[in-house]
């Protein structure tokens, strides 16, 4: 397996905070990996750092080989990467499928009007429309985004990543806010996602479902990798445990 997705020493200081303190690890194509922490340990820091939003102090990103430090996201978008949100941004006075569309041009220009105009109409809302029946969004095609509730907003942001036909997928927080039963569902699309033969980079603080469904968890605290591996064995290392311990954090993954 080669890696699709790596990081070399990868740093960024906030002021007196050392967010992220030299951060280096590989995930293979096909991986399924949970990137967890307690809160303030780095996690969408890094995921942001991955995608171009921020430049790191030091260290390199490398997507299928290719050094992309510093690149910007479109770039990296062209390498294969999409990226959903912590806080779902989706353009909310346009339709769902417009919504889908434009996040599709976008993985031709990074120009958010030139991408709508990029886009061959016809074919781009078939192939759209095909993308939101497969995270559940089948009927809702013509609602305006902002009138979708946040269970399907969820959903239409990970339709609007799947546009790009990613390689890679970095997922930030995509079961904040949904009661059980939504969570599971969205839970069920991600694994379908991944069963899809694209790799899978989740932050989430829902251990139970974080232990159900990655195959790998890299964990941070204080902004270094204190645990990488297998789930059950990750969990099990004291250092893991005391970080959530000290956190405060209720980890259901105990149990
Ligand atoms: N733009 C910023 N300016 C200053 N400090 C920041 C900034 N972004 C993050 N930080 C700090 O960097 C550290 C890591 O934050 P980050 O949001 O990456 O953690 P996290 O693991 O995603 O936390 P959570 O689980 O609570 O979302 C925190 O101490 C945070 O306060």
């Amino acid at each position: 397996m080669s890696a699709v997705l790596q990081l070399d020493d990868v740093a960024i200081r906030f002021g007196g905070v050392q967010a992220v303190g030299g951060v280096s690890c590989a995930v293979e194509a096909g991986d399924f990996v949970g990137l967890i922490g307690p809160n303030g340990a780095g996690k969408t820091t890094l995921i942001r750092i991955i995608a171009g939003l921020l430049r790191p102090d030091r260290g390199k990103v490398i997507l299928g080989g290719i050094d992309v430090t510093g690149d910007p996201t479109s770039a990296r978008v062209r390498c294969g990467l999409a990226l959903t949100h912590q806080i779902v941004r989706p353009f909310r006075e346009m339709t769902v499928l417009d919504n889908v569309v434009l996040a599709a041009g976008i993985g031709y220009t990074s120009e958010p009007l030139r991408a709508l105009l990029h886009v061959s109409r016809r074919r781009e809302s078939e192939r759209a429309a095909a993308i939101l029946a497969s995270v559940g969004l089948a009927g809702t095609e013509r609602k305006l985004a902002g009138a979708l509730p946040l269970g399907q907003l969820k959903r239409l942001e990970l339709a609007r990543a799947l546009a790009v036909s990613p390689k890679v997928v970095l997922l930030d927080e995509p079961l904040a806010g949904l009661n059980h039963t939504e969570a599971s569902k969205q839970v069920e699309t991600i694994s379908e996602v991944h069963q899809r033969g694209i790799t899978v980079v989740l932050v989430e603080h829902n251990l139970e479902e974080v232990m159900r469904i990655c195959r790998r968890l890299i964990v941070l605290n204080n902004g270094i990798v204190i645990g990488d591996g297998e789930p059950r064995e990750v969990m099990a290392d004291p250092v893991v445990h005391d970080a959530y311990v000290g956190g405060g954090m209720v980890t259901h993954a105990e149990a």
